[in-house]
């Protein structure tokens, strides 16, 4: 298996592109089965969830064709994609495709609206908690499915189609509110959805989905109206910049020092996360396109956080503000509320020589002097990059195990951060 080293030490200045948004691109791919036509995706990043996504979608006959490169443009500035799905042969996504991946589950929507029948293999993903989809199913419910779970796999029909209903998430739910957008898009009469997730990859998806033929009133707000049609058209969308790839080289430049622009991205994003970095010290200026990112000498700052939902500090960049925080001067208390199991990365920061104490849903970090470079291994996406910025900050040399969590969700990470002054380079076994 691939390995990652890194030898800390070495402020990181220069630029970052940041890639499409691995989260929008997903169930933008997905939204891909509502239709015959063609829907073509723009900015869509090159990783392994994308690759593995679009395994599921060929299971099922969609045509998947990239447009070819433009000229200078590099691997880093994405793929610009078209997904046909005129031909649909199987409605069902097997375990061995669906099991490495969460988001591959969503697929069960499109399918149902679209074909009346889907017969989806309970999720994987990320190990951060036990991950339930009982949402996912009341809200397929409320708008007329027959749901059975049988033997690993939930299957949902309906023999009139789908109707229109009041859903409502007792808990806020990324995936729940994609899911229903997208069943709702084509179900016969009005849904509401109350409790929505306001994460603009909802909101990206609805924007594409709107663009597809679908009416849908609301997205970014927890109140969203859908008045089904009869079907949907394909459409040309631009995949949102990734906010988790920005708040991650944020924190990483927070942490390890220098002066670096993340270009083709938004502040919009993630205010909750730049506004608790400029806090630690970091100073964080909208530039063109893009932020400036900057940290001297001076010393980083501990602040408390709590994760939340959108337009809350994001789960996804816990970890990775757990790094910055196991440096700062004095202590910072960190509260992880949407995911029951998300401190894997704990005992590996304290490899490197954090000090962190668990209480709960609560994460205690003693600032420390100085991080030593040390063999780390993550057990999931977020943990891993987090192990990464303590690397780039860390005296000595690191080496990340279990790479392909990394290459799940961040394109070209060694080369965006090598070419900021990094030493980071792969080992491939
Ligand atoms: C591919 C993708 O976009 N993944 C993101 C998505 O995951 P995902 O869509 O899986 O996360 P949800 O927003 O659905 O989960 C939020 C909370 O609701 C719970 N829940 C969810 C569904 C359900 O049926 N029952 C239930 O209890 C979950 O266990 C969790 O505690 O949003 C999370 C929260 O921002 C992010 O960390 C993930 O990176
Ligand atoms: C948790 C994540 O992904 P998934 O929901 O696919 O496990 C993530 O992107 O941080």
């Amino acid at each position: 298996m691939d390995r990652i080293h890194i030898t800390g030490g070495a402020p990181l200045n220069g630029v970052i592109p940041i890639s499409g948004a691995k989260n929008a691109a997903l169930p933008l791919m997905i939204a891909s089965l509502l239709t015959g036509e063609t829907l073509e995706l723009i900015n869509v990043p090159r990783l392994a969830d994308i690759a593995a996504l679009t395994r599921i979608l060929g299971n099922h006959g969609v045509d998947h064709m990239v447009v070819g490169k433009r000229p200078g443009q590099t691997t880093e500035t994405g793929q610009t994609i078209r997904l046909t799905a005129s031909n649909v042969i199987d409605t069902t996504a097997p375990y061995d495709l669906v099991s490495t991946m969460r988001a591959s589950f969503w697929v069960i929507a499109p399918l149902l609206a679209r074909f009346g029948e889907a017969k989806v293999s309970l999720p994987g993903g990320c190990a951060i908690g036990t991950r339930p989809v009982d949402l996912l199913i009341m809200a397929l419910e409320k708008l007329g499915a027959e749901i059975e779970i049988d033997a690993g796999y939930v299957v949902a029909r309906t023999k009139n189609g789908l109707r229109g209903a009041e859903i409502v998430f007792p808990k806020v739910t990324v995936g729940g509110t994609h899911v229903a957008l997208m069943a709702a898009a084509l179900a016969y009469g009005t849904t509401v959805i109350e409790n929505a997730a306001r994460e603009p990859e909802v909101v990206d998806l609805a924007e594409c989905l709107n663009k597809m033929g679908a009416k849908i009133r609301g997205a970014g707000t927890p109140h969203i109206e859908i008045e089904g049609v009869a079907r949907l058209n394909g459409a040309r969308h631009a995949v949102l910049p990734d906010r988790i790839e920005t708040g991650t080289y944020a924190m990483a430049v927070a942490m390890a020092g220098g002066d670096v622009v993340l270009k083709d991205t938004r502040a919009d994003l993630l205010h909750a996360a730049l506004d608790i970095l400029s806090t630690t010290g970091a100073e964080i200026t909208p530039v063109e396109g893009g932020i400036r990112v900057r940290r001297n000498g001076a010393g980083i700052a501990a602040v408390d956080v709590t994760t939340d939902p959108f337009p809350g500090f994001p789960t996804d960049l816990q970890a990775q503000f757990m790094a910055l925080m196991t440096l700062a001067k004095g202590q910072s208390h960190i509260r992880e509320t949407i995911f029951e199991n998300r401190f894997m990365h704990v005992q590996e920061l304290a490899r490197l020589g954090a000090k962190i104490r668990l209480e709960g849903d609560l994460a205690i970090v003693e600032g420390v002097e100085r991080l030593r470079g040390a063999p780390v291994m993550a057990t999931d996406l977020r943990a891993s990059v987090s192990l990464v910025i303590a690397g780039l900050a860390a005296e000595g040399e690191t080496q990340i195990n279990r790479v392909y969590h990394l290459d799940r969700g961040f394109e070209a990470l060694e080369a965006k951060l090598g070419r900021c002054g990094a030493q980071i380079e792969r080992v491939r076994a």
